[in-house]
């Protein structure tokens, strides 16, 4: 809708998902995904890690625009373990089968600095996904959508079949919270869609 406009916010994100979750809500952007280390911190609560993150991206891209950054972190928790994204087929693996059959969360961080500050919000979504065998993990794996993603499955993907309940956001399963976000960029002074109308 919008990749023809003037950004009006720089993304610190390699993700398409957040490009395209953003322009969905008529925010053209312009890109600096910036290589950030996304190791937690000893005993670093789950939370704080993705809020961390997010930070530490949206503070990144500062120096490379004069535009408000947005920076965004999504994780998940389950046993109190932290997953990110699969580093190979039995990291992804070990994680689906830990995901099988339960309810877990995901948290998403979300930054936005501009005229504010740096003003950041994470969103907590439950996810239950039904069992999943063996040979669906394998098959699944063969089809390249766990590679990129924390907790090796994409609900906007062909991960939706195994996913039998969410209770939150599902945009910020996606990657950006769009209704939190929309806040965020609201308070920087950045244009949605309905920029133009009165609050
Ligand atoms: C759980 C889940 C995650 N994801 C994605 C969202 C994020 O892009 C990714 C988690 O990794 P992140 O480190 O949050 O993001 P990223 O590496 O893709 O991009 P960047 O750090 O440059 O911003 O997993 C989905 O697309 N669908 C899902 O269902």
């Amino acid at each position: 809708m919008s990749s023809q406009l003037a950004p009006v916010l720089c993304l610190a994100s390699a993700s398409p998902r957040r490009r395209a979750l953003l322009e969905s809500i008529g925010v053209a952007v312009q890109v600096h995904p910036c290589d950030i280390d996304e190791t937690p911190l000893a005993n670093e609560p789950a939370e704080d890690y993705v809020r961390r993150l997010a930070q530490a991206k949206a503070h990144a891209a500062r120096s490379m625009t004069p535009l408000p950054t947005l920076g965004s972190d999504t994780a998940l928790v389950i046993d109190g373990q932290i997953l990110g994204k699969p580093d190979d087929e039995a990291h992804a693996a070990g994680m689906l089968r830990l995901l099988s059959g339960r309810r877990h969360t995901v948290l998403t961080g979300v930054a936005v600095t501009g005229p504010q500050g740096m003003l950041v919000c994470s969103v907590a979504t439950q996810v239950m996904l039904r069992d999943i065998s063996d040979s669906e993990i394998a098959a699944y794996w063969r089809t390249g959508e766990p590679c990129d993603k924390a907790g090796s499955y994409a609900i906007q993907g062909m991960a939706s079949v195994f996913v039998e309940r969410i209770e939150g956001s599902h945009s910020a399963v996606v990657g950006l919270p769009l209704f939190e976000t929309a806040c965020l960029l609201r308070r920087q002074g950045v244009p949605l869609w309905n920029g133009h109308l009165p609050a």
